[in-house]
């Protein structure tokens, strides 16, 4: 794995030539013609974000800011699944420094796609539960496919969203959709996203996504990058200073909640339920 990273990162270095490289986890290509990148998540059979996923994305998105990137397309190799959100089992009786790494990793990624200079849309081509909503609602833009679900539903785990998953969904849909989808851990039909502003358009395929996705773009032709780039930042600056001012402290209480035998408990049971549901 540590090789093929090394072979995208170098493939990725290179503005020059149109680049595609199938990582394990992340397949990253990039439009000659356009220069927008595209993240194709594919870790079968529901992209569950585990740490090596996120670990690739992560350094993707460093990338692509180093290279001053001219946008992102983030979307999934399933036909039905965007993410599931995060790997139940980097939860369930962990590995303390593991679970550190992933939950480091996780903000940092959340940083760097919520606060990229470059635009960012998410093809929401499948279902998007927790994580797999936060991944959406960090792009500026969410394009999704009929017949989906997505939604911050942690309440539902016996978990609470962080401050920033919260922040995330309150910047596209306001406090008090926030304040209902999240107590309520609701998990939106895709009209029913349409409906709150949780997803900017609706289409019926990929290929209709990826075209829209092109439009959302060339809004930008003509808005010089530092004016687009300082408005983002004014906008979403806080809400990533808050967690870079607290993740320390929010690693301790993750640290001590993640131990209590009844969440332990509870992710057991909700794992259970999530095989059940295939011998049905
Ligand atoms: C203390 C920490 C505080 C943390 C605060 C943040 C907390 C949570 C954030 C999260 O993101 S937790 C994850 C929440 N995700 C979900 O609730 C989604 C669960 N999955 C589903 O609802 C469905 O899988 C799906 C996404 C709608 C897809 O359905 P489909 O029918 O296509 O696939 P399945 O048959 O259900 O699943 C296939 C296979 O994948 C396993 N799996 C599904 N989701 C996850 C997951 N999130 N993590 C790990 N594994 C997952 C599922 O068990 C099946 O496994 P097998 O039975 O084939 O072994």
């Amino acid at each position: 794995m540590a090789l093929r990273a090394v072979r995208s990162l170098a493939i990725l270095s290179n503005p020059l030539r149109t680049y595609s490289t199938s990582g394990p986890l992340v397949n990253v290509s990039i439009n000659e013609k356009t220069g927008i990148a595209t993240a194709t998540l594919q870790r079968p059979p529901v992209n569950s974000l585990n740490l090596e996923l996120l670990t690739e994305l992560c350094t993707t998105l460093e990338q692509l800011e180093k290279n001053k990137s001219r946008g992102l397309i983030l979307t999934s190799s399933s036909n039905t699944v965007f993410s599931a959100g995060l790997d139940i089992y980097e939860m369930y009786k962990p590995n303390m420094d593991r679970y550190k790494q992933f939950w480091t990793t996780l903000q940092q990624t959340w940083i760097n796609l919520y606060g990229s200079s470059y635009p960012t849309v998410a093809v929401v081509n499948g279902h998007a539960p927790a994580g797999g909503c936060l991944l959406a609602l960090s792009c500026e833009y969410r394009i999704m496919l009929n017949n989906f679900t997505i939604g911050l539903n942690e309440t539902k785990l016996g978990m609470i969203a962080p401050t920033w998953f919260a922040a995330s969904m309150r910047n596209a849909i306001g406090t008090r959709q926030t304040e209902l989808a999240l107590i309520t851990g609701n998990l939106f039909t895709t009209d029913e996203a349409l409906k709150i502003g949780l997803v900017d358009e609706v289409v019926q395929s990929k290929n209709e996504a990826l075209e829209k996705a092109g439009k959302f773009f060339d809004k930008f032709k003509r808005i010089p990058p530092h004016a687009r780039t300082m408005t983002k930042t004014s906008l979403r600056g806080a809400d990533i200073q808050a967690l870079v001012k607290s993740r320390n402290e929010e690693m301790n209480k993750l640290t001590a909640f993640i131990n209590d035998p009844k969440l332990q408990e509870a992710i057991g049971m909700y794992l259970e339920s999530l095989k059940q549901k295939q011998n049905k």
